[in-house]
C-alpha cells in the first residue's frame, strides 16, 4: 500500500492513500489514528471518521509482556495486588497532572503539542499496564469481565430510556 501521511487541525495523523481493500476503517485499524475521507472531485467535503485503536496488542499480549518484564527483574515480590493498585492510582495522578490548570480540553486535544500528546500516551499506558497486571494478580479475566460489565451497563441504561441524559440510573423513576 502506498501511504503518505499528514496532520489535521487537531494534530492527528490522517492518510490520503488507498488501503488494500479501499476501506478507511481498515487503514484506521492499522494505524490507530483518526482518518478523514476526502472528496477530491469538489475538494470541499471532509468527513471525519471515528478514532480507532490498532488491533494489537491484545490485553492478553499486554499481560504477557508485563509478566515477562517483571519476571526478568525479579519484581513479582513487589507486585502484589495492593502495590499494583497504588502504582496504578499514582499513574492516574500523573495523567491528571497533564490536564490540570489548563481548562477544558476538546476532543482530539487540538491545543496540545506533540510532546504533550506523547507524555499523555506514556501515562495512559502506565495506567493500563498496571491495571492489566492488577487484574491478573487478582485472577480477573479482564477482557471477559469487560464483556459482562458492558452487558450489565446496557441493561441498567437502556438507550431508549436514557438517550441524551447523563443522569445516574438511580435517578430514573420508572
Ligand atoms: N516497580 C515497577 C516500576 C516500573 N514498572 C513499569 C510499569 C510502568 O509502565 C512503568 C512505571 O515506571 P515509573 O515508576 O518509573 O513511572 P513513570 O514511567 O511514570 O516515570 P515518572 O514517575 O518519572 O514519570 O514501569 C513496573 O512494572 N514496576
Amino acid at each position: 500500500m502506498m501511504a503518505t501521511s499528514g496532520k489535521d487541525s487537531r494534530g492527528l495523523k490522517h492518510d490520503v492513500s488507498v488501503p488494500s481493500n479501499g476501506s478507511c476503517e481498515e487503514f484506521a485499524a492499522m494505524n490507530g489514528t483518526a482518518t478523514e475521507v476526502e472528496t477530491p472531485s469538489n475538494g470541499a467535503e471532509v468527513r471525519p471518521q471515528r478514532f480507532t485503536f490498532s488491533p494489537a496488542p491484545s490485553m492478553e499480549d499486554i499481560r504477557r509482556m508485563q509478566a515477562e518484564f517483571t519476571d526478568e527483574r525479579d519484581w513479582n515480590k513487589f507486585h502484589q495486588p495492593r502495590n499494583l493498585l497504588l502504582a496504578m492510582v499514582g499513574e492516574v495522578g500523573e495523567v491528571a497532572e497533564l490536564f490540570q490548570w489548563r481548562g477544558e480540553a476538546a476532543e482530539g486535544l487540538p491545543d496540545w503539542t506533540e510532546t504533550e500528546r506523547e507524555q499523555l500516551a506514556h501515562e495512559l499506558s502506565d495506567v493500563l499496564i498496571y491495571l492489566v497486571e492488577l487484574a491478573e494478580k487478582c485472577r480477573v479475566d479482564l477482557p471477559q469481565a469487560v464483556l459482562r460489565k458492558m452487558a450489565l451497563n446496557r441493561l441498567k441504561y437502556p438507550a431508549s430510556k436514557v438517550h441524551g441524559s447523563a443522569k445516574k440510573y438511580t435517578e430514573y423513576k420508572d
